[in-house]
């Protein structure tokens, strides 16, 4: 519902708020700018001082008038031709003619009004009232993001845009909320909806004295009066006895007799009209130069957040499958939510919602992570959720048990859960039974305990589904027909092998994005690139006759030009068989999955890289992209070093080039017969001194090892006061485990 608030309004006016921002930012450096340009401060001299040394040198003076920015401007009529100039305060000579810059007008038109009259005042004003919504709605879901007010200002995980989106809205978010608070103010006030108090201006007196005008510099009030206090004095029409000065100050308004000199009809200011001068001054920095140049900023800043909304926006629709009857939340009596970071499982709760809604049923798909706190008609709940990294979240799950942890009373329908995992994983379906688990302990009726699905089986879901049926009285026929991802051709254009002799053939394969049959400059003007990706993100390949991928880290980034990956020969196994079976030339199907959870943190403190046989794919990918010399120490286990030591002549090469400051090895069939985690033990001093310094692990490989891997840092880290855990939580040590 948040998000929704956040995100509607957002791409309905974003371009109206662009160019209010925009156009509000360049008006910011106006205030500074007159400021510096104005005579400096003048609090010594009195209005009558001024009045009357202008009155000297401008016989035709109408009114002088004191800019916010401090520059005091006589309008005048030389005969019957009105003229305008900034004079000096202190002898009332002209300074220059006063022109307001034609670029400041302009700007400020197009901020008030778009050039569109009234309509465009309205727009305006809309734009002021959507930049208030998205700044409260956007604070309201980065607090809920990060598991509450108080962790407002704890580290924001996530990818490159979504990040930058919050961090930046939380530092500008004070200044837009001034700016759009104030503006919503100021266009009420303009169409009178809300007063501005200038209705209450005192009305011209009865009676003047009508006789003649005294000296200007003898009139008692204008003496009192200092030039920072004063905002207009209107001179009394030339000739006319009957006629006064109009004083306006910063406090009130009143007239003065200009025969006695006596104030007449003084009004002070009341409180709206305070009220509106302070919001006016706070808006547009007139008066207070510094705090519009403290603004500014904010609003350059919303043109990126309108550009990066959308785009998350976008990206958000495209990943979600588009789900036909989809009921409100509140008004379904079915309720699917998916946890989901690939989408096949959005494929899965499609399916079900189908059988559902063929069935009668009014049903409602969502994401977990939009767990509402209640639901109205809600009969029974189903949530069908992946499992990430070490048994974690995906990501349309990330704030599902927050939200569930703030739900204090259990509801009356019971809810199922379906947990999508692979067996190969050591927490398999380790989220969704993390769920089924809370559930259970906040006293959640169960529909059914939680059944799980192993590499996306049709037959399993079919089983399930036929289960739920007979306990909702629904005969439900679950046919889950996969759809294929959407691939791009490779082609193969490197390979090297290792390990045939000690019975673990590995290769490294290099792909380059395949070309099609256009020949010369067609060739050359349409040539195909691959997909962007990081290294450790990770490559879904196809093999013949399959749509299930089967997926494998990336060894290279997009900037090496080829895609590689480091691939073992599994006994029996579909893909692997597949890979180590092509030849140079041959083209494979293959799509890209990001994996931000696997890369190393930005910044100069060492890496310490630990991976075992194909595990240290991603990390020769780390190694080669760093240019700028971080410390890196890697850490290899294999079997023989004259077999199966992958890389050998690359790592090598990084030595030399200092990419790489260091490399310990340990092969298990070799006469030292030793594994990664004896050499960690051996380095326990060396490994200290880098974690103290803040180095980050990153662990790559088969489940054992990485659990001996944890066991031995256990105990490295232990002097410290550290474990594991905590670096993990801290984003440390992360791990890409299989
Ligand atoms: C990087 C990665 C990590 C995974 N980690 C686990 C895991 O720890 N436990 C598990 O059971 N399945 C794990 N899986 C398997 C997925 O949960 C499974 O493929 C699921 O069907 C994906 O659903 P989705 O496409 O909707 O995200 C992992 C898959 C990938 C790609």
């Amino acid at each position: 519902m948040l998000r929704h608030l956040h995100s509607i309004p957002g791409l309905i006016v974003a371009l109206v708020v662009t160019v209010i921002a925009a156009t509000g930012a360049m008006l910011a450096v106006l205030p500074a700018w007159e400021h510096a340009r104005s005579a400096g401060s003048s609090s010594a001299i009195s209005v009558a001082g001024l009045a009357e040394a202008v009155a000297e040198k401008y016989p035709g003076v109408e009114r002088i008038e004191r800019k916010p920015s401090g520059a005091v401007v006589v309008y005048y009529f030389e005969g019957d031709v009105p003229g305008a100039d900034v004079v000096d305060p202190r002898t009332g000579d002209k300074i220059e003619p006063y022109e307001p810059s034609g670029f400041a007008r302009t700007v400020t038109q197009l901020h008030r009004s778009f050039f569109a009259g009234n309509a465009g005042r309205v727009t305006a004003g809309v734009g002021a009232a959507a930049m208030l919504l998205l700044s409260i709605t956007g604070i309201m879901l980065l607090a809920s993001r990060l598991g509450g007010w108080r962790k407002l200002f704890s580290p924001i995980r996530g990818d490159g845009i979504r990040r930058w989106h919050a961090e930046l809205g939380r530092l500008a978010l004070p200044g837009l909320t001034v700016s759009a608070l104030t503006g919503l103010y100021m266009s009420l006030a303009t169409f009178g909806m809300i007063s501005d108090g200038s209705d209450a201006e005192p009305d011209f007196p009865d009676a003047v004295a009508g006789t003649e005008a005294m000296a200007i510099s003898d009139i008692a009030p204008l003496k009192a009066t200092s030039i920072d206090n004063l905002r207009e004095l209107r001179f009394p029409y030339q000739g006319d006895l009957n006629d006064a000065f109009t004083l306006t100050t910063a406090d009130g308004m009143g007239y003065v007799d200009q025969a006695t000199g006596e104030l007449l009809n003084y009004m002070p200011n009341g409180m709206v009209k305070t009220v509106y001068e302070t919001i006016f001054m706070l808006h547009t920095g007139q008066g207070l130069w510094w705090f519009a140049l403290l603004l500014g900023p904010s609003a350059l800043a919303v043109p990126f957040f309108a550009a990066t909304g959308v785009l998350i926006w976008w990206r958000r629709r495209a990943a979600t499958p588009k789900i036909a009857d989809n009921h409100g939340a509140q008004s379904a009596d079915t309720v699917i939510l998916v946890g989901s970071e690939g989408n096949t499982t959005w494929g899965f709760a499609k399916t079900l919602h189908e059988a559902l809604t063929a069935a009668g049923h009014k049903v409602h798909t969502g994401a977990m992570n939009d767990l509402a706190k209640s639901y109205k008609h809600a009969e029974r709940m189903f949530v069908l959720a992946a499992t990430y990294g070490d048994g974690a979240a995906p990501a349309s799950a990330r704030q599902f048990l927050d939200k569930l942890e703030a739900i204090t009373t259990a509801p009356a329908f019971p809810v199922a859960v379906l947990g999508f995992g692979d067996r190969q994983f050591p927490r398999f379906c380790g989220f969704a039974r993390d769920v089924e688990e809370t559930l259970v302990a906040k006293g959640w009726r169960q529909l059914a305990p939680i059944a799980t699905i192993d590499r996306q089986s049709a037959q399993e879901f079919a089983r399930w589904g036929d289960e739920i049926g007979q306990r909702i009285d629904t005969p439900l026929s679950l046919v889950h027909v996969a759809a294929r991802p959407k691939t791009a051709r490779m082609v193969l254009v490197e390979r090297i092998d290792y390990g045939t002799e000690v019975q673990a053939p590995t290769s490294v394969l290099r792909f380059a994005a395949a070309q099609g049959e256009r020949k010369g400059l067609l060739a050359r003007l349409f040539r195909r690139s691959l997909p962007r990706f990081h290294a450790g993100d990770l490559v879904g390949i196809l093999p013949p006759g399959s749509d299930l991928p089967r997926f494998y880290s990336l060894a290279s980034s997009a900037r090496d030009g080829v895609l590689e990956i480091c691939v073992r020969k599994q006994p029996g196994g579909l893909c692997s068989g597949y890979l180590h079976g092509l030849r140079p030339g041959d083209a494979i199907e293959a799509f890209v999955k990001p994996n931000p959870a696997f890369r190393p943190r930005r910044g100069k403190e060492p890496l310490i890289l630990i991976g075992a046989g194909t595990g240290i794919g991603p990390l020769t990918g780390f190694i080669r992209n760093n240019s700028g010399r971080r410390p890196i120490h890697l850490y290899f286990g294999g079997r023989s070093p004259n077999s199966d030591f992958l890389y050998r002549e690359d790592l090598r090469m990084w030595l030399t080039d200092r990419r790489l400051s260091g490399v310990r090895t340990a092969f298990s069939r070799s006469e030292e017969r030793a594994y990664v985690q004896h050499k960690l033990a051996a380095d326990a001093d060396v490994l200290r001194h880098m974690i103290s310094r803040g180095a980050q692990v990153m662990v790559c490989g088969g489940r054992d090892m990485a659990q001996g891997v944890v066991a031995a840092l256990e105990k490295v880290l232990h002097p410290l006061g550290l474990d594991v855990g905590t670096l993990k939580e801290q984003g440390l040590y992360v791990e890409d485990v299989y």
